[in-house]
């Protein structure tokens, strides 16, 4: 044993398998160029092997790794790992149990187990830090590389789980990497949202297997995923952590940036919503489109300053969905997303969560019901897609859109007589192995609230508009502009408008009307300083 455990460094882990070499390739080769480039770990996965070739190989690599200081933990075989001396095991949930593991290899190997669930945190917990050194967290994102899966994928919300449990049960020795779909795609994103609630610790590493083993050229390959893990910064879009400033200078600024830019926004939005969404967005000057084919979506991200609002009142399918985030985050476009009806069903819950689980947003918007169900808040069912009808105070709402915002890195929105806006964004910095430090209640929020106004809850796709007009405004600021000062914009511009309506009109029916004129009216005039919105910053 060369290696201290305690400094093993977990954050690029290549796990081997030699059935998907490329032509001209070797284990050997393969795993030579890996780390040449930035692999810190490494772990002999052979599935169909004869045991004495598997120890030939064993030994080959073992010799490699040392070249390069780097740890070898051999999968499954404890013998194989007992015969060549290997620094660590690997082992799954139906391997050989834990205890007896490390009653063979003793106290200085490094022992690894696969875990997916907050009751299996516990149990190692209870083992002590002389047991598992570290754990694989996934599955994450389904992946081909399994080929009979047992666990559903659990996406980043079930590794932040697993995070939690490790806080909770003080499992502080405990090192973490994420496994399972991780590819350059989708590595920066997994990493900026999988912090623990308490923001004490991050994902240590990811392991991954196909992006190096089955890359033609994997030293290039290890070499772009070395650069990922380095970044620290997921520029998804320009996020900044100011929101000091948001005062009526910096409303004129996003209106004038909205105008020269006049973006594009994709609406994938319910049938109640397609109309009026599309004349509110030609009221805040910028250019609708309703679309729900796939084939177009990556042509439509593609375009400057395009936006998608992505609505989930009655949805397209879910293949649709899915397409335009991955679409509108490889662009690096922002996204809106409003859950109209969060929790009124299982169904509708569940597509939801898949949703989230598939990409980044911009912006989460929903109503008292649906922020307050996501944020895991209230257990009750929403009546369709109505707001929160029971007794609820001004901080548990914002304490809801706080969980909101860190839970999924993006600005949160919660609707109602006071607006709440978080931004759980961090500046899109993500980390490795300790968190930001700071938790849900530590992060900036506003509220903003202009006078009871009854009549913009009692029409119907009046939240899903705010939506439409949050859209606008984050897709037509310039690149380098501060996005939470956008979505504070439209916000403060909505409810402006909402108020002006309703001395305007006389009933719902010309409430709506007189809402589209007064949008219009007020970004056109662009003078907000005469708005009549407030806005207060909470501590
Ligand atoms: N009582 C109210 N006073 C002032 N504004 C309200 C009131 N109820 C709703 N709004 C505004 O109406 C819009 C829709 O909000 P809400 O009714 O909460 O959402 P949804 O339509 O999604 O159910 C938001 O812009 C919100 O600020
Ligand atoms: C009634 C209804 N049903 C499905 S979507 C929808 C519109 C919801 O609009 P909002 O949440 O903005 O009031
Ligand atoms: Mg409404």
């Amino acid at each position: 044993m060369v290696f201290n455990k305690n400094d093993v460094d977990y954050s690029l882990y290549l796990v081997t398998d030699s059935s998907m070499l490329p032509e001209g390739k070797s284990l050997y080769s393969q795993v030579k160029a890996g780390l040449e480039n930035g692999v810190t770990l490494v772990q002999l996965r052979e599935k169909d092997i004869e045991t004495k070739d598997f120890i030939r190989e064993a030994v080959e690599i073992q010799k490699l790794c040392r070249e390069f200081n780097v740890p070898l933990i051999i999968n499954d075989r404890i013998d194989v790992a007992l015969a060549i001396g290997a620094d660590g095991v690997h082992v799954g949930q139906d391997d050989m149990p834990i205890p007896m593991v490390r009653k063979l290899v003793g106290p200085d190997m490094i022992i690894g187990w696969s875990v997916g669930f907050r009751h299996e945190v516990e149990t190692l917990a209870q083992w002590g830090p002389g047991m598992v050194d570290y754990i694989g967290v996934g599955t994450i994102f389904s992946t081909l590389t399994k080929k009979n899966p047992k666990k559903a994928p659990m996406g980043p919300q079930g590794a932040i789980d697993v995070l939690n449990a490790l806080e909770d049960n003080k499992a502080d020795w405990c090192r973490t990497v994420g496994i399972g779909g991780l590819h350059p795609v989708n590595i920066e994103r997994v990493l900026y949202q999988c912090v623990s609630s308490n923001g004490k610790r991050a994902l240590d590493g990811i392991s991954l297997v196909s992006d190096i083993m089955a890359a033609p050229d994997a030293g290039a390959a290890t070499k772009n995923l070395r650069c990922l893990l380095d970044n620290r910064s997921y520029k998804f879009v320009n996020l900044g952590l100011k929101c000091e400033t948001v005062l009526s200078q910096t409303y004129k600024e996003v209106v004038n940036q909205v105008t020269s830019n006049r973006p594009l926004v994709q609406h994938m939005t319910n049938k109640v919503h397609q109309n009026f969404g599309a004349n509110v967005t030609l009221a805040v000057g910028s250019s609708p489109i309703m679309s729900e084919v796939k084939e177009e979506v990556h042509e439509l991200a593609q375009i400057p300053h395009s936006a998608l609002l992505l609505n989930t009142g009655s949805v397209a399918p879910l293949d649709v969905l899915r397409e335009a985030i991955t679409a509108y985050n490889k662009e690096k476009r922002p996204i809106v997303f409003d859950p109209v009806g969060y929790s009124a069903t299982e169904t509708r819950k569940l597509l939801n969560d898949t949703l989230l689980s598939h990409g980044q947003f911009t912006c989460i918007k929903g109503n008292t019901s649906e922020i307050l169900s996501l944020a895991k808040l209230t257990k009750e069912k929403m009546k369709g897609v109505d707001a929160f009808t029971g007794q609820i105070d001004n901080e548990m709402i914002a304490q809801a859109t706080r969980v909101v915002a860190y839970t999924y890195k993006t600005i949160a929105v919660c609707t109602g007589e006071y607006d709440f806006i978080a931004d759980g964004t961090f500046g899109g910095r993500y980390y490795l192995s300790s968190g930001p430090g700071l938790s849900a209640k530590d992060i900036p929020c506003v509220t903003i609230h202009n006078g009871s106004i009854p009549i913009m809850g009692e029409i119907t796709a009046s939240g899903c508009s705010l939506g439409s007009t949050i859209a606008c405004c984050v897709g037509g600021v310039a690149p380098e502009s501060n996005l939470f000062d956008a979505v504070v914009t439209a916000v403060v511009l909505y409810k402006t408008a909402g108020k002006l309506a309703s001395t305007r009109c006389q009933g719902n029916g010309s409430f709506n009307v007189q809402l589209l004129d007064a949008l219009y009216q007020l970004f056109h005039e662009n003078s907000p300083e005469k708005w009549s919105t407030s806005l207060e910053r909470l501590s």
